[in-house]
């Protein structure tokens, strides 16, 4: 062997050896994740598949907290996640200041909503929430029940069409007014897609939901780097561009807006950022557009992505919510002439109170979570009940699962609007976390109830809800939970 040999030779082993000790923390984190996950019960990577390819998971799920009990674990590729679903674990995880990293299944969404508020961590997460709250705060949310409202009113028109007893999916007419109702408020723009009878914008987020939804539950889609090449990699990029097109003309189109307003000028006397607030309140984009003119460290790719954050999680949570609730009251006739009666008596008070309405809305939400699940990454070594969880793993927070134990609401499956309402009985603070809780909670909770609150009591009021025989939805968490088989429907005009 000559000179030049032994000298590459020793430069590559020199290489690997650099290589190996580079990732030789990665090495032992895993063998030491592989070796814990041992001794937490939990299904085969052969189950998931095979489960996920039937399209059954949230059953799926239900019998594996049956076998395992409360806590169990997946494997999901090489990222291990641990599901909780006991309220007291819930608390616990939830009341921790700081288990607020999101888990890798997130990285996912990124190409869509890029470092949004849904899926940023840290310092960034931090100073992009303290900016946007005051966006939902409840002053503001006065000024959008006009634009709800209205939408409504295009709603009912749109339904009176299905009032010949025939049965219909009601989901597609949801979406489009869900999706008005988002731009028309947290945007400042006019969409109308009620007045198209479909929107591609509305379809790619369907089509986009499903296509990372099963990426995430198949192991060679997973792991594939070159996703990108496959079909759905080619699909996923193809609704990319419609979505990123249509959250750039919303930008576009109010930014021209706020400047032919001269609003930056209103902005500027009125001292916006040391006042941020307190003296004027600007609805999510305007805050977002004026904190970027008046200076705040805000790119233009930075704004859009906070607008597909809140475009996507501000009309397909809703719909969903709307739909099931639809759907459940359509199938409980005296739950729905209770929510009727409250809805005529107490008729223009739905960002107050409401209260059966809201028991309705809360039972829906209990049964049918729009988010079924969120997850967070463990940075450090984490004491969870008696589990103590390394670093490096996941935990997952099953709604779906934590809503329906029994201790705490008896015959789970039962849509009971009552539980809800009694007084007497104390509920667990963490056994109904719909909109999670701390400080990763739903941003756009209050702004969701008045929505949910509008919508259905104006179509209480105009219609009657009539049930298909023997539909029952296919409940799919394609990351927020939808019907496989829609929301089939009759209904009745009250001839009002
Ligand atoms: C029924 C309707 C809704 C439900 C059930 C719901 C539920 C949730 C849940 C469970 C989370 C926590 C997710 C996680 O930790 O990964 C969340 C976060 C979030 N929601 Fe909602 N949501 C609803 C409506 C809305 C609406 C209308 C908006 C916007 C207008 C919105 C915007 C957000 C955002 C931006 C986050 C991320 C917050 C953060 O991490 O700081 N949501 N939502």
């Amino acid at each position: 062997m000559d000179l030049l040999t032994i000298n590459s030779l020793s430069l590559m082993g020199l290489a690997v050896l650099a290589l190996f000790l580079r990732y030789l923390t990665t090495i032992l984190e895993f063998i030491r994740l592989i070796k814990w996950s041992s001794t937490v019960p939990g299904p085969s990577i052969g189950e998931l598949m095979e489960n996920a390819k039937k399209g059954q998971i949230l059953n799926w799920f239900t019998e594996l907290r049956e076998k395992y009990g409360p806590t169990f674990r997946i494997w999901m590729g090489r990222d291990l996640l641990v599901f909780f679903s006991d309220p007291e674990d819930v608390k616990q995880l939830l009341s921790n200041n700081s288990l607020l990293h999101k888990s890798r299944n997130y990285s996912s969404l990124e190409p869509w909503l890029g470092k949004g508020l849904l899926t940023s961590s840290g310092e960034a997460w931090h100073r992009r929430r303290k900016l946007l709250t005051p966006a939902f705060h409840f002053r503001i949310l006065s000024e959008f029940k006009e634009p709800m409202e209205e939408n409504c009113k295009i709603l009912a028109s749109r339904l009176r069409e299905k009032c010949n007893g025939e049965e219909f999916d009601i989901y597609p007419y949801i979406t489009l007014f869900a999706l008005d109702v988002i731009c028309e408020t947290a945007m400042g723009i006019k969409k109308n897609a009620q007045m198209q009878s479909q929107s591609e914008y509305v379809r790619a987020v369907q089509r986009i939901c499903h296509i990372l939804h099963t990426k995430a539950f198949s192991f060679w889609q997973r792991t594939n780097p070159f996703f990108k090449y496959t079909e759905p990699g080619r699909e996923r990029d193809a609704c990319l561009r419609i979505l990123h097109d249509e959250t750039n003309r919303v930008i576009k189109l109010r930014r021209k807006m706020l400047e032919d307003a001269k609003i930056q000028k209103m902005a500027d006397t009125e001292n916006l950022l040391d006042n941020i607030g307190k003296k004027k309140r600007f609805a999510f984009l305007d805050m977002l557009l004026i904190s970027q003119m008046e200076g705040v460290d805000l790119t233009d790719r930075e704004i859009r992505e906070e607008v597909d954050t809140f475009m996507f999680e501000g009309h397909d949570t809703t719909s969903s919510a709307i739909g099931f609730a639809i759907y459940l009251l359509s199938q409980h006739s005296e739950v729905q002439q209770e929510a009727f009666e409250e809805c005529m008596i107490l008729e223009g008070n739905e960002k107050e109170n409401m209260p059966y309405l809201e028991a309705v809305i809360k039972e829906t939400l209990r049964l049918y979570p729009s988010v079924p699940t969120y997850a967070r990454y463990i940075t450090e070594d984490l004491q969870v009940g008696k589990l103590t969880l390394p670093k490096g793993s996941n935990i997952s927070i099953m709604t779906y699962l934590t809503q329906r134990d029994e201790r705490y609401f008896p015959e789970p499956e039962k849509f009971d609007p009552q539980r809800f309402l009694q007084k007497d009985k104390e509920q667990h603070p963490f056994s109904f976390v719909a909109f999670s809780a701390g400080p990763r909670n739903c941003i756009g909770q209050k702004f969701a109830m008045l929505e949910l609150k509008c919508s259905l009591s104006y179509l209480l009021r105009n219609f009657e809800f009539l049930p298909v025989k023997d539909f029952k939805p296919n409940a799919l968490p394609e990351l927020v939970t939808k019907s496989g088989n829609g929301i089939k429907i009759r209904i009745k005009s009250r001839g009002n």
